[in-house]
């Protein structure tokens, strides 16, 4: 089916819908959930987890869905059993309207609702979000962060009373440094650090591999006063799941 341009607009690309499920990342960590997933993304991190959502490989899966499509499809799969949905991607940012309007929706049934973004582009519907979670990437990923626009991002956030945080995954000492870097910029900002899961590929058990890195950041954390305000957590999903899709 080809859609008008018009058509695509007024919709979201969707990759995944899934849960309910564990937030296995940062700030919301633990929380019941809905997923999902948009496709495409402004950014080609080195170790992204979820490339299938910019790589092309799935692109005959995306389903340009209109907001009350998305919420219809959230509620048919959760049914009672949850009262928050998380938009991820891929980069949800990248999407305008179809997404004010979705996440009005999602309110209007009391739903509560987070996003994971990695802090590249604004989008005034920011200012609607429960919880959202920013990541901006560090040296390791391959990515160069636009100062000036998460400047400005953490800045309307803050003069909005958004609740958000800043989120920085780390792999290697280069990463440390960054995320030092991004903490000290906004010091006022929720902090958390997140090993780096260098096996998004492999099948099967990683925890070993996930927790020896995790051991190693919290050692790095608790010899360096810079990261005194700072929360280190695991991705929890990835610890009991691996990299199992669409959990
Ligand atoms: C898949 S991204 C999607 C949302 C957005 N593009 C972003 O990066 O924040 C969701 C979260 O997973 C994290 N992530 C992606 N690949 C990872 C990896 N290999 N190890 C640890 N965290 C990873 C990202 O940093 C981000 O916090
Ligand atoms: N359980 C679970 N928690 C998550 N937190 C962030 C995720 C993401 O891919 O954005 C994610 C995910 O894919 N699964
Ligand atoms: S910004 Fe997020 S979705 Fe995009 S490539 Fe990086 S980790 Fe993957
Ligand atoms: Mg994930």
């Amino acid at each position: 089916m080809t859609l008008t341009r018009t058509a695509t607009e007024a919709r979201l690309p969707v990759l995944e819908v899934f849960g309910p499920t564990i937030q296995g990342e940062g700030m919301m960590i633990g929380q019941k959930t809905m997923f999902v997933r948009t496709a495409g993304c402004d950014y080609r991190c080195a170790w992204c987890d979820s490339k299938f959502t910019w790589d092309g490989s799935e692109r005959h899966l995306v389903r340009h869905l209109t907001p009350a499509e998305v919420l219809a499809e959230v509620c048919a799969l959760g049914q009672d059993r949850f009262q928050h949905v998380t938009v991820s991607g891929g980069n949800p940012a990248l999407i305008g309207e179809p997404m004010a309007e979705f996440i009005r929706l999602c309110h209007e049934r009391e739903l509560r609702v987070g996003l994971e973004t990695q802090g590249s582009r604004w989008q005034d519907w920011f200012t609607e979000i429960d919880d959202l979670s920013i990541s901006p990437k560090g040296p390791s990923s391959g990515m160069e962060t636009d100062w000036d626009v998460l400047d400005d991002l953490v800045a309307r956030l803050t003069s909005h009373g958004v609740h958000f945080s800043l989120k920085v995954v780390v792999f290697n000492a280069a990463d440390l440094a960054f995320a030092r870097a991004v903490f000290a910029r906004y010091p006022h900002a929720e902090k958390y650090l997140q090993p780096g899961n260098e096996d998004v590929a492999a099948a099967g058990d990683i925890s070993r591999r996930l927790l020896d890195k995790l051991a190693w950041l919290f050692e790095q954390v608790i010899a360096d006063k810079a990261f005194n305000d700072v929360r280190v957590l695991p991705q929890l999903h990835a610890l009991v799941w691996g990299n199992k899709r669409r959990k």
